[in-house]
């Protein structure tokens, strides 16, 4: 893996950083800011080296279109709070504004791009449309650092074509994840569970296959079990489902019990009227959702059940909330996974945006954890032997 020493003297030059500052926000409020301290690091050492910094980063999924409410200007401000240095927003990507912005930058600045996604060429599967907005981008520095960790797994403009046209390397939180997770990866203790929740349902559902093969144990919760119980011929009422996706988990239960892996799905849940803090709930057993009800927890009994298998694993990889832990009244699964995985004589490794915000904004010793991974799919990726396109550029 390339490092950013093998990028040479810095000083005067412009450096082009793609960071992952995916961040949950209530309103404008950054609620969990630990993506943006996680990039501190290296944007510290680019400025040290006397570089002026251009920042790139996207927010939620805007889908190609700007859209104020996925502005990075809270992240703009709480950047430059943190960081002790001045943090220029650009209006725009790769326009005028954003032009203006890096050529005005001085030694010692940071240039702040917005949201990269508002440009639909970043995520395209048109490759010759990804390379358009990468030579916009190149234009911009003499050298590129690869430093988003939660997004090394996605084959977009900032994170992979860009690598191809600059001097590229890897930044300190992307070569520190890679060796935390690589305890998990390579020869894991056993039993290894890995728990899974979280609303990205069928981003994740890929990943199943292939631990299907390393893991002993599944559990699943959050959003993504409804699928799952949905696929054991349960209704699952207004619960997340992702239907065309019922045939696949079809086969991942019967490979499940062909490769001896055990899938834990949830016996009861929390099923409120509507997705609101205040909505009515009551706790119903998971065969037997009412059809007017959404499943916004996993219930009680399965919360036992969960945080005993926890117990009786070496290595527990977890991403994705148990519930919409947002709202007070569904934060209990959530709150009794990351209890068993604190109190676990286990390796433990914690990641995604909002699983690892959930540990914090619940209150755990962040340090009991082995490992808070900033990246949920990307981590897991990881944890399934996948090659990652954004690592996969850097290397040598
Ligand atoms: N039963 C559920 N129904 C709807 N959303 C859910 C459910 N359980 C969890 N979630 C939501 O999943 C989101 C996090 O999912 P995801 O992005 O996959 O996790 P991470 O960011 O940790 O990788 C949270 O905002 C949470 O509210
Ligand atoms: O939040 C993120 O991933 P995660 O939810 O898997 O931790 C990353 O910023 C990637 O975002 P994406 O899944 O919209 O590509």
């Amino acid at each position: 893996m390339k490092t950013i020493d093998t990028l040479g003297d810095l000083r005067g030059k412009r450096v082009l950083v793609r960071s992952d500052f995916n961040v949950p926000l209530d309103g404008d409020r950054i609620t969990d800011d630990g993506r943006i301290r996680a990039a501190l690091p290296t944007l510290k050492r680019l400025l040290d080296a006397g570089a002026k910094v251009v920042v790139m980063a996207h927010l939620g999924r805007p889908k190609g279109e700007v859209k104020p409410e996925f502005s990075l200007a809270p992240v703009a401000k709480r950047l430059e709070e943190l960081l002790g240095a001045p943090v220029k927003l650009a209006k725009d990507v790769v326009g005028d504004d954003a032009k203006a912005t890096v050529e005005s930058l001085q030694e010692g600045e940071v240039a702040l791009l917005e949201n990269i996604r508002f440009d639909p060429r970043e995520t395209s599967k048109d490759e010759a449309q990804r390379e358009e907005l990468a030579k916009a981008l190149a234009k911009f520095a003499d050298a590129y650092v690869s430093d988003g960790f939660g997004v090394v797994h996605r084959k977009q403009a900032s994170v992979y074509d860009i690598a191809k046209l600059l001097p590229s390397a890897a930044g300190l939180l992307v070569l520190k994840e890679i060796e935390s997770l690589r305890k998990a990866t390579d020869n894991p203790e056993r039993p290894y569970a890995v728990v899974l929740g979280g609303s990205k349902v069928s981003d994740k559902l890929g990943v199943i296959a292939n631990l299907l093969t390393k893991a002993d144990m599944l559990l699943i919760g959050g959003g993504m079990a409804y699928t799952f119980l949905k696929a054991q011929g349960y209704e699952v009422g207004k619960s997340l489902l992702e239907e065309d996706q019922v045939p696949t988990v079809q086969r991942y239960l019967e490979e499940a019990k062909a490769n001896g892996v055990e899938i834990v799905l949830p016996v009861d849940v929390v099923a409120a009227e509507a997705f609101a803090a205040d909505a009515k709930f009551e706790v119903v057993d998971a065969d037997a959702i009412p059809a007017d009800l959404m499943g916004l927890d996993i219930g009680p009994k399965s919360q036992e059940i969960f945080a005993e298998k926890i117990a009786s694993a070496k290595t527990v990889a977890w991403n994705g909330p148990m519930g919409v832990f947002e709202f007070e009244a569904f934060a209990g699964g959530t709150k009794a996974v990351a209890k068993a995985m604190s109190e676990g004589d286990c390796f433990s490794v914690v990641g995604g945006g909002d699983s690892a915000a959930a540990v914090r904004l619940l209150g755990f010793d962040e340090s009991t954890f082995s490992h808070i991974s900033t990246g949920g799919g990307a981590s897991l990726e990881l944890l399934e032997g996948k090659e990652l396109p954004g690592i996969a550029v850097l290397e040598d």
